[in-house]
């Protein structure tokens, strides 16, 4: 049986009415979703749904009374009355709990103008087997702006049996139905609140669950939603965020949701909540011409592993990792699992990752991060400062911020590692304190191939 399929004995016990009892925490009993040919999709009768939601019309409202399992349609970042994404720099319906609103609210700087590059250097385009993407219009740099825009639509990322009260003894199949219906009809309503010049741009989207039972909205969003990082109501109070978590919101973006999938992407995309935008950066030098391709799935695992996810998006990889699979995955291996002992090594394995494409990955930023510190460990401040300044320009890496004090000669000195002049490399006990303050944790390394 599938996992999440079956609602537990327990939360069967559970009346509607304690289940929305006011400033409970929302459990969102997230159900795992099918792909592919799924027969008789018919809408399952016998159960009802206890819908509290709210359609707000002033988007700058405290969210603080409401109670927290409400479902919210909200428009951020406020709108003038009369925009249109013709005189507006755009905005983003969403349907969320009201503790996210208010996580939101709360952002510094929220909400800051979106950041532009000077010029637009890409097309979107017809792709070859493909369906449409974007292509390079000009050379692009390492780390350069590409593009930035505010989502569409953001929403759950999955569909939910919480608001769901069963009448009678429903089959799991009946169950997931149920689960899906409703999140299509909650999607619906989010939906009709776009601007029609936004409905059209979603409606244009890709759609790769046509068969599975899936309804348009949520097929669409399935195909081309994009992970929001730190969203989850409560979860970022009181637990620390894990290496590639997404959370549970997904966005849905006019452009940069058009990009393709590559196992060696050459872009890398990243949600800021200050702007609340999407922005897509360049993971390496890309030349005029070139397809800009972004990863839908974690590169750390082997070639197979990563078909399989992305089966749910209807096509096979044909990227260079995945053409020449075995050497691929080997060398992603040793590259991933090369520990890193002194300077050399840690050039060395940012050298293989970046023959594989993973200059996304959170290891290759643990590894840039572990040479810039061994560097001013031993006072070497041109180096030092030549990494620093790396890291600083990955703006969508959490360590951009850090290095960005330490990039230039003077500043890193004030480095609490600087020990000008020492000239030897660290002892593997200091090794060991340098990664841990990098946040490293055991079963991240576990999880890699
Ligand atoms: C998020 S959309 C990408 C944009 C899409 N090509 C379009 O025309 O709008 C995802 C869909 O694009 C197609 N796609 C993405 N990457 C692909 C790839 N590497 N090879 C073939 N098709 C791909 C698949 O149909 C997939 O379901």
């Amino acid at each position: 049986m599938k996992k999440g399929f079956l609602i537990s004995s327990k939360a069967k016990a559970k009346s509607a009415k304690d289940r929305f009892k006011p400033g409970s925490r929302p459990d969102p009993e997230i159900v795992k979703l099918l792909y592919g040919v799924v027969e008789n999709t018919e809408k399952p009768q016998g159960y009802e749904v206890q819908r509290p939601i709210m359609k707000e019309m002033d988007p700058l409202a405290s969210p603080e009374r409401l109670p927290e399992d409400m479902t919210l349609y909200t428009t951020q970042p406020s709108i003038f009355m009369n925009a249109t994404p013709a005189n507006h720099e755009g905005w983003t319906e969403c349907l969320l709990y009201p503790q996210v609103k208010a996580l939101i609210l709360a952002t510094p700087g929220f909400p800051a103008r979106l950041l532009r590059p000077s010029a637009p250097k890409y097309r979107i385009v017809p792709i070859p087997d493909k369906g449409q993407g974007l292509v390079s219009t000009a050379n692009i740099h390492a780390s350069d702006l590409i593009l930035s825009e505010r989502p569409l639509t953001l929403t759950p990322a999955s569909a939910s049996l919480s608001k769901i009260c069963f009448l009678r003894e429903l089959s799991a199949k009946e169950k997931y139905l149920a689960a899906l219906y409703e999140w299509e009809h909650s999607l619906k309503i989010l939906f009709d609140r776009l601007h029609r010049d936004y409905q059209a741009a979603f409606m244009a989207l890709a759609n790769s669950h046509q068969y599975d039972g899936s309804g348009p909205i949520s097929g669409i969003i399935r195909t081309n939603g994009m992970g929001v990082s730190f969203l989850e109501p409560g979860k970022y109070r009181t637990e620390k965020p894990q290496p590639g978590d997404k959370g549970m919101y997904t966005a849905v973006c006019k452009e940069i949701s058009r990009l393709n999938h590559s196992c060696y992407p050459n872009t890398i995309a990243y949600f800021d909540r200050a702007t609340f935008s999407y922005q897509l950066f360049a993971a390496r030098d890309i030349a005029e011409g070139e397809e800009l391709t972004l990863t839908y799935i974690g590169l750390t695992v082997p070639a197979e592993a990563r078909q399989s996810k992305l089966e749910p998006y209807g096509f096979r990889c044909t990227c260079p990792a995945c053409h020449t699979s075995d050497a691929s995955d080997a060398q992603r291996a040793t590259s991933l699992r090369m520990e890193i002992t002194n300077i050399d090594d840690g050039l060395l394995k940012l050298a293989l990752m970046e023959e594989q494409g993973l200059q996304g990955c959170f290891e290759y930023s643990i590894a840039l991060n572990t040479v810039m510190n061994l560097y001013i460990r031993i006072g070497d401040a041109d180096n030092g400062c030549m990494y620093a300044k790396k890291i600083a320009k990955r703006r969508w890496d959490a360590s951009a911020n850090v290095a960005k004090m330490y990039s230039s000669p003077l500043a890193i000195q004030s480095h609490p590692l600087w020990k000008k002049g020492t000239q030897a490399e660290p002892s593997a006990d200091e090794l060991k304190t340098l990664f841990a303050g990098l946040g490293l944790a055991e079963e991240h390394w576990a999880s890699i191939f």
